[in-house]
């Protein structure tokens, strides 16, 4: 069992929390005498350093997901980096004192427990990882949730070495990240992404071998034909055209007609995929990409979540300080 020195934790904490369903600008509420969360026997407690925002965060405000959430009041926030303050008794990763990161939500839809937009908060050891000492905490916070989805995405595509991939919105916090693995992890022959105009010499850097406007090409009539492509704008069906005879669709947007070979998957929490990662990150190969407008600071968040909400954010949006 990890040893630490008791580090002295208050009771009360500022926290973004929500009542009942809604916009963020309507329902969400920073309010300042939240309790800190307890926690169990696996858990760790958290003092958040900095979060980052995802759109399961506004769609779960908005009740999308009620069927199988936790109800409200609750704290919201998926995303988090931060320094262990307490540790549960069963908690043998990580001990007092240690820069950790993940996303505190192991299954997103249905979302137990404390959220990350609050001074503290409490996650299970098995989603969490350590911090790669090369990213600030704020560019920490930006990776977990995003990364995993991307990561897992073309695990369950199947993507192979030498296989080639299309990604639809390779500008977005899943996107970017998509661009970079199928490149440098997952040895994508040929990578494809679409974006604006603007962003075309952005996905290069990050390892596109093609870039499309999407404002002025059709890729699915595009003479190039893809093994997977990886939606995450919500274009499963003409994804299923960008197709070569034996390829795959993934798409991750929900509330779209899916048929084979597109499927929907979902993102599981796991600090492990963070873990394997964390050469790549610390050799640079895997890479942040922070919205130009990040970080927001922590009495900014409604302004953040507007920001993310207009569908335009590139890479992702943080909340840095808090
Ligand atoms: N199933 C799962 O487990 C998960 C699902 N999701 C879902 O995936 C989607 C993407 O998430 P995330 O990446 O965080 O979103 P973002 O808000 O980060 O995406 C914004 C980006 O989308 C791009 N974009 C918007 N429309 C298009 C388009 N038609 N074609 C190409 N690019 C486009 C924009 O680029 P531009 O300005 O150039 O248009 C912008 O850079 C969301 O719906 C989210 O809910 C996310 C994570 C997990
Ligand atoms: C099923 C799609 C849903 O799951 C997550 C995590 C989102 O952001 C979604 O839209």
């Amino acid at each position: 069992m990890a040893t630490s020195t008791p580090v002295n934790v208050p009771s009360k904490m500022k926290a973004w929390v929500y009542g009942q369903y809604g916009k963020p600008e309507d329902v969400l509420k920073l309010e300042s005498e939240v309790d800190v969360p307890d926690v169990n026997d696996n858990q760790v407690l958290i003092k958040v350093v900095a979060a980052s925002l995802n759109p399961v965060d506004f769609k779960r405000m908005y009740g999308e997901f009620k069927a199988t959430d936790s109800p409200p009041p609750t704290v919201a926030g998926y995303d988090v980096a931060g320094v262990v303050v307490r540790v549960g008794s069963k908690v043998k990763e990580f001990k007092v004192g240690d820069e950790v990161y993940g996303d505190v939500h192991e299954h997103a839809l249905n979302p137990k427990g404390c959220g990350t937009l609050a001074e503290y908060t409490a996650a299970e050891e098995k989603v969490l990882a350590l911090k790669p000492k090369n990213l600030s905490f704020a560019e920490a916070a930006s990776l977990p949730l995003a990364v995993e989805t991307a990561y897992e995405g073309l695990e369950s595509a199947r993507l192979s070495a030498c296989e080639s991939v299309l990604v639809l919105g390779g500008a977005g916090g899943v996107g970017t990240f998509t661009i970079q693995l199928s490149k440098h992890v997952f040895g994508a022959s040929k990578v494809a992404a679409t974006c604006s105009a603007g962003k075309l010499e952005l996905l290069k850097t990050l390892g596109a071998d093609l870039a499309i406007d999407y404002k002025s090409n059709k890729y699915e009539d595009l003479p190039e034909k893809f093994d997977v492509v990886y939606d995450t704008v919500g274009e499963a069906d003409r994804g299923i055209k960008a197709l070569k005879e034996g390829g795959r669709v993934v798409t991750i947007v929900g509330g779209q007609s899916v048929v084979p070979p597109a499927f929907v998957f979902v993102v599981t929490s796991t600090g492990s995929v963070l873990t394997r990662l964390k050469p790549l990150i610390e050799e640079k190969k895997l890479k942040p990409v922070m919205d130009p407008k990040s970080p927001f600071p922590f009495s900014h968040t409604i302004e953040a979540f507007s920001h993310l909400q207009c569908g335009r954010a590139t890479g992702k949006v943080v909340i840095y300080p808090i």
